[in-house]
């Protein structure tokens, strides 16, 4: 079984990440985890901190000479921002004669946002500031995510060639054009390179102009997202149990990211609109091998992979932090206020993207391993090829 778990606060010495169920033999570098990372930086709109604050990369256990032992992997991605919040943030008791100052970075958080877990944070674990509820809160825990999708995506690399792609839909209700090409892993070094992460450099500029207006009047933007995974063999998931579909693992994990509120697979809500003949994929028989004439399942059906790229969408809410203030109370004196505002995003989109690339290379890599089993990736590897081989011919 393949397990993971994240640890750390956003303002906090270092995020802490651990996976454990990964086979022996996989290769990977912290180089590798530092690329992943530093993609999950980019995208115009993206805040002050993005710009000075690095990440620090160590990985600590189960990888040696640069392939995985089969031990529990834990790798550490410290904040450079550290020294500025030792004392905030400090997991001991403040000596006696150290006064946190009562403003800057030390004053308490009594204005809490909309939009945010701080309200509810508060009154939940019982606090009167929302500091200790949006260190965890924050989507700076999902380098962590990150880090480790890059570790699962090195191991479904390596036992099948299964490669997975992200990109922007849309940001600010700016969309990609309907006939927009499906990026594949051959663009992924052009969606890189692109401020929003898309390849439609017309829709780019939109979006672009989209985030100086909001920018420029204090306001924020959310958008969608999609997330392509290619070569997964078909047949990973099952339908047999509620809690063993695919679809249902892959809508989990990305609504489990910091301020998703949709998620869908391949053409999901459009097609409750079509009718039946519109909405199903023809299985189709072309050159000796059958395969679908359309892709609108996403590559999912009876919630197990039918050997087309899958395909998932994830809608994100604005940022909830806004320059322009919006209206709260102040939890000590139960009078309006409006929320406090530091710094942040005008838009993560695209880092959103990255971070669902991770969480959907994570969810394959837990129900490929669920199939195939292997404690080593050649084993892995083995079980994958003779399942296949088992098919005839015109099937593959
Ligand atoms: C990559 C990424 C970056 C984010 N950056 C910010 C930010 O700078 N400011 C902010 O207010 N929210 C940001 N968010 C969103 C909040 O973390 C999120 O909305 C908040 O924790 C509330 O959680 P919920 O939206 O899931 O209810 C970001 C989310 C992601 C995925
Ligand atoms: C630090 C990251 O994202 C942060 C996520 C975030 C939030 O509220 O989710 C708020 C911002 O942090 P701060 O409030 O300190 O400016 C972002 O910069 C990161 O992605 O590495």
């Amino acid at each position: 079984m393949l397990r993971w778990q994240t640890a750390g606060e956003s303002h906090g010495e270092a995020l802490v990440a651990m996976i454990e169920g990964l086979p022996s033999g996989v290769s990977i570098t912290s180089d590798e985890i530092k690329n992943a990372l530093a993609r999950r930086r980019l995208g115009y709109g993206r805040g002050a901190r993005m710009k000075f604050e690095q990440d620090v990369v160590r990985v600590l256990t189960g990888v040696r000479h640069g392939r995985t032992l089969g031990s529990p992997i834990a790798i550490e991605i410290g904040n450079t921002e550290w020294p500025k919040w030792t004392e905030v943030m400090s997991s001991d008791p403040l000596a006696e004669d150290v006064e946190l100052s009562q403003t800057g970075r030390n004053a308490p958080l009594s204005n809490p946002r909309p939009g945010h877990a701080d309200l509810t944070g508060m009154r939940k674990y019982g606090f009167n500031d929302a500091r200790p509820v949006l260190e965890r809160s924050s989507a700076r825990e999902t380098a962590s995510r990150v880090a480790l999708g890059q570790v699962a995506a090195n191991f479904l690399q390596q036992v099948a060639g299964i490669e997975t792609v992200s990109h922007v839909i849309s940001i600010g209700g700016e969309y990609v054009h309907d006939d927009y090409a499906l990026p594949t892993p051959l663009d992924v070094e052009a969606l890189d390179s692109s401020a929003t992460r898309t390849l439609d450099v017309e829709a780019e500029e939109r979006m672009k102009t989209r985030i100086d207006e909001a920018k420029k009047s204090g306001n924020t933007l959310g958008g969608v997202i999609e997330v392509i995974a290619y070569n997964v063999p078909a047949g990973v998931g099952t339908y047999v149990e509620s809690d063993r579909r695919l679809d249902a693992a892959l809508a989990s994990a990305l609504m489990g990211i910091q301020a998703i509120k949709g998620v869908e697979i391949g053409d999901g809500f459009k097609e409750a609109d079509r009718l039946g003949s519109e909405a199903h994929d023809e299985i189709v028989r072309e050159n000796g091998r059958i395969h679908r004439a359309t892709n609108r399942a996403g590559g999912i059906e009876g919630s197990m992979s039918n050997g087309e790229p899958i395909r998932v969408r994830a809608a994100m809410k604005p940022i909830s932090s806004l320059p322009r203030a919006l209206r709260t109370v102040n939890v000590l004196t139960g009078e309006e206020a409006t929320a406090i505002h530091q710094r942040s995003d005008a838009t993560a989109v695209p880092a959103a993207a990255v971070v669902a690339e991770a969480m959907v290379r994570l969810t394959l890599a837990q129900y490929v391993l669920e199939k195939f089993g292997g404690d080593s990736v050649e084993e892995t590897r083995r079980n994958i090829e003779s399942y296949v081989a088992s098919w005839p011919e015109y099937l593959k």
